[in-house]
């Protein structure tokens, strides 16, 4: 279902948003020429930092300043690894982002997971977990120190009254960044050839080792959060690297388990959104629930005299995204709340056989 979309600077508000908040995919970092993807597509490696660069400097002068950057994953190319680069390019971006006036929360991609290992990442400004909701009566946190370290990188925080961000891993479920003798190495590659062997008809091609899923238990984690949302009649923007929705999407970027991802979001009444990044040339669906499912054009595939970048406003009954460059500007009503129901009280476990 396609939906009105606006230009630039044509999204004239009666009222100021409640708070705004700026977002960015596949910046794909590294110091090396512009040249053709394996799929006949110009990268422009020599723009991407500068694009980064641009988007920054204009958050710093939106006025008011938007409360938060999204940082959609792919921040560096995996070309990094292979010349020994990885930290360097790491550092060479983060000190950019250390520009920003507005904090970033980042997504980790496939290509994170080229550079490094997810120990690494953890103990790097890639893992923005501790910006998780402090909230006591919230719902339980992912990284609590006091418990054992996850295998998956998650997070929500609620930025403002009735609204919550929800951080996915959907490399949780995914064979790069493990180590070689890993249990999660060995679970997701018996859930690749599971799950090649029931989709036999072709509709497999998004079970490829550059896309990734919610494992069993962050699966049950996100259940628990948009439940708490739910009673807490909480509107919830969801991020992740990869698609959920396969008409969100025009390659075989989408989660290895979209079904069973979209199943338990469909189950709550409280999610207004979800944003990706992964496959460069965007794209956007509304689903049956009416759920906007935006994927951001990548900054890498984004010509010199453009960009690919967004603000997206807030408003009670609507976000309205202003897209830059190759983002198109999009209107997103979000559907009614109603009044807890008992859909809502359902376990993950009886969630899971509807
Ligand atoms: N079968 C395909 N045909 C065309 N483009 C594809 C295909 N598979 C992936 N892509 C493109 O690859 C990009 C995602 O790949 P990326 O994460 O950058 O890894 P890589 O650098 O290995 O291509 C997306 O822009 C997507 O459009």
């Amino acid at each position: 279902m396609e939906e009105p979309v606006q230009e630039s600077g044509d999204c004239l508000q009666e009222a100021p948003p409640n708070f705004s908040f700026g977002v960015i995919a596949d910046v794909q970092y590294s110091d090396k020429p512009n040249g053709l993807s394996s799929w006949k597509i110009m990268r422009y490696f020599q723009q991407s930092l500068l694009h980064l660069q641009q988007a920054i400097q204009e958050w710093n002068g939106e006025e008011p300043p938007p409360r938060f950057v999204l940082q959609l994953g792919d921040i560096i190319d995996s070309c990094n690894r292979n010349v020994g680069k990885s930290q360097e390019a790491l550092e060479t971006v983060l000190r950019d982002i250390d520009q920003s006036n507005v904090p970033f929360h980042h997504v980790w991609g496939n290509h994170e997971l080229y550079n490094f290992k997810r120990d690494f990442l953890r103990q790097t400004k890639l893992n923005t977990s501790s910006m998780e909701d402090g909230r006591r009566d919230g719902p339980k946190e992912s990284n609590d120190e006091s418990g054992p370290l996850l295998d998956y990188y998650a997070y929500h925080f609620s930025p403002h009254g009735k609204f919550r961000v929800v951080m996915v891993d959907t490399y949780d479920l995914g064979v790069l960044g493990r180590k070689v003798d890993s249990k999660e190495l060995q679970e997701s590659l018996d859930f690749l050839e599971r799950a090649e062997e029931e989709n036999p008809n072709g509709s497999s091609n998004h079970l490829v080792t550059f896309n990734g899923g919610l494992g069993p238990k962050q699966l049950s984690w996100l259940d628990e959060v948009l439940t708490y949302s739910d009673q807490h009649h909480e509107r919830v923007i969801i991020v992740g690297h990869t698609p959920i929705h396969p008409k969100a999407k025009r390659t075989p970027c989408l989660a290895w388990n979209y079904q069973d991802i979209l199943r338990v979001i469909h189950s709550h009444q409280c999610v207004v959104c979800y944003f990706a990044g992964h496959d460069h040339s965007g794209g956007y669906h509304q689903d049956s629930q009416g759920i906007h499912h935006v994927t951001m054009e990548g900054v890498i595939e984004s010509p010199p005299d453009t960009n690919a970048f967004g603000t997206v406003d807030v408003f009670e009954d609507r976000m309205v995204l202003r897209g830059r460059g190759r983002v198109k500007s999009r209107i997103l009503l979000y559907r009614e709340i109603h009044p807890a129901s008992s859909c809502c009280c359902l376990t993950f476990e009886k969630k899971k056989n509807l």
